[in-house]
């Protein structure tokens, strides 16, 4: 094995019931939620921290706006935590074996998957890009959980030197902005923030950090713009502040986001990963849509199959499924009814029950769709093509 250093543990191991064991070079985390006790071996000659474990590791929100709405995905997706309390920091998910849940804040989730703490996470794109910084390491599974909706946007005050400006050019243009005066930005994306800028040609800027209540900083006199996220725009609303055209940085949501390395190296990540894309990305396509059961008078299924695709709003994902209603008519069965399924989304329902009616349909149903799972989930091909695999 590696020589090892001295690496004493500085800080509280997380509050599981945690052991430390200080020996010259070893921590050894002994957890009730852990099966087994897990070695973490420092080695001193590249600094890298090879541990030996052989769970998997989920990063999820630990508190915040995030952290609900991930468990609530999950949950859907018949993948819920089990968390034994809310104070621990380490949890299951039933359905899947040999996987550890460990919550953690958004932006430790992306160091962790870079030091190999953890395999895979579910965290802002934002955060991603911020704590990644364009780490080829990290690679996102899946773009669009369909939350945690934001962007990341410069604003300014909507009074004063800035009243008539309103785009990223107008700012940039701006005379106030020299090498002994720049323009003073307060932001808490101190990576994505000079980037943005140097590649929009902004040279007489500097950045201040804070780590929250950004909106206060140009009527405080610490800063002439923030670079901030935006939801719904309030917060700048009610702090005399606009976005600017051309000034967002970066659009995010919620994503699936794993290492490279791991997904490459380390055992069953790959496959547990293919597992947890699937369930997602057919809840996620499911979502907001109906399947449309209808009974139809027709001579026959091909001739039923005609009506419906003369309609607009009847052709469903691929094609209506028609099969035959049977009944006994003068003692032989006969099929004189057909019925007719198909997948309809939820801004078309109204307008595809008329059409039914209008071509015979009748005894029409609606259930939403809890999953569409297609032959294969688009985004797997997608990350074998990343992966080189
Ligand atoms: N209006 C918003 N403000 C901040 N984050 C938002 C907003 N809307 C969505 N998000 C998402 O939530 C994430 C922040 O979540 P949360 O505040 O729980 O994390 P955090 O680690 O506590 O952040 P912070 O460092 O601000 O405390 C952001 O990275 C972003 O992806
Ligand atoms: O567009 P809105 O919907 O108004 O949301 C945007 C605000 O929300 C976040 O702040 P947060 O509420 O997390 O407080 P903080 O700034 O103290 O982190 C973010 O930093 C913005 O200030
Ligand atoms: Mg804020």
């Amino acid at each position: 094995m590696a020589s090892t250093t001295m690496w004493m543990m500085t800080h509280p191991c997380p509050s599981t019931m945690a052991v430390h064991i200080k020996s010259p070079s070893w921590c050894c985390y002994a957890s009730q939620s852990v099966s087994q006790s897990q070695v973490a071996v420092v080695n001193g000659k590249t600094g890298s921290r090879v541990l030996d474990r052989s769970e998997i590791r989920f990063g999820l929100p630990s508190k915040g706006r995030m952290s609900a709405d991930t468990l609530e995905l999950l949950k859907d997706c018949q993948l819920s935590v089990k968390q034994v309390n809310p104070r621990q920091y380490v949890a299951e998910i039933p359905q899947i074996s040999n996987l550890e849940v460990w919550f953690q804040r958004p932006k430790d989730i992306v160091r962790k998957l870079l030091s190999g703490d953890l395999d895979l996470g579910i965290v802002g794109l934002d955060t991603v890009s911020e704590y990644g910084q364009g780490n080829e390491d990290l690679i996102i599974v899946h773009d669009a959980l369909e939350y945690g909706d934001c962007h990341l946007s410069i604003a300014i005050p909507k009074y004063g030197i800035f009243e008539n400006v309103n785009s990223l050019k107008e700012l940039a243009q701006m005379p106030q902005w020299t090498e002994e005066k720049p323009l003073r930005v307060a932001t808490g994306f101190t990576y994505l923030g000079p980037k943005f800028m140097k590649e929009n040609g902004l040279k007489h800027v500097t950045f201040s950090t804070a780590d929250g209540a950004l909106e206060a900083a140009p009527a405080m006199g610490t800063a002439d713009a923030i670079l901030d996220l935006v939801s719904s725009g309030t917060t700048l609303r009610e702090n005399n502040l606009k976005e600017i055209e051309g000034g967002v940085v970066l659009k995010s949501q919620a994503v699936l986001v794993s290492s490279r390395k791991s997904l490459i190296e380390r055992k069953g990540v790959l496959d547990t990963t293919h597992e947890i894309l699937e369930r997602l990305e057919a809840h996620l396509r499911a979502i907001g849509q109906f399947t449309v059961v209808a009974n139809m008078r027709g001579s026959s299924a091909e001739e039923v199959a005609e009506r419906i695709l003369s309609q607009t709003s009847l052709s469903g994902l691929q094609g209506p499924t028609i099969s035959p209603v049977f009944c006994k008519r003068d003692g032989k069965v006969a099929a004189d009814y057909y019925a007719i399924v198909i997948c309809v989304p939820k801004k078309a329902l109204y307008k595809c029950v008329q059409q039914l009616r209008a071509i015979g349909g009748s005894g029409v149903l609606i259930s939403p769709l809890t999953y569409i799972f297609d032959e294969e989930t688009p985004r797997w091909p997608q990350l074998l093509t990343k992966l080189g695999l």
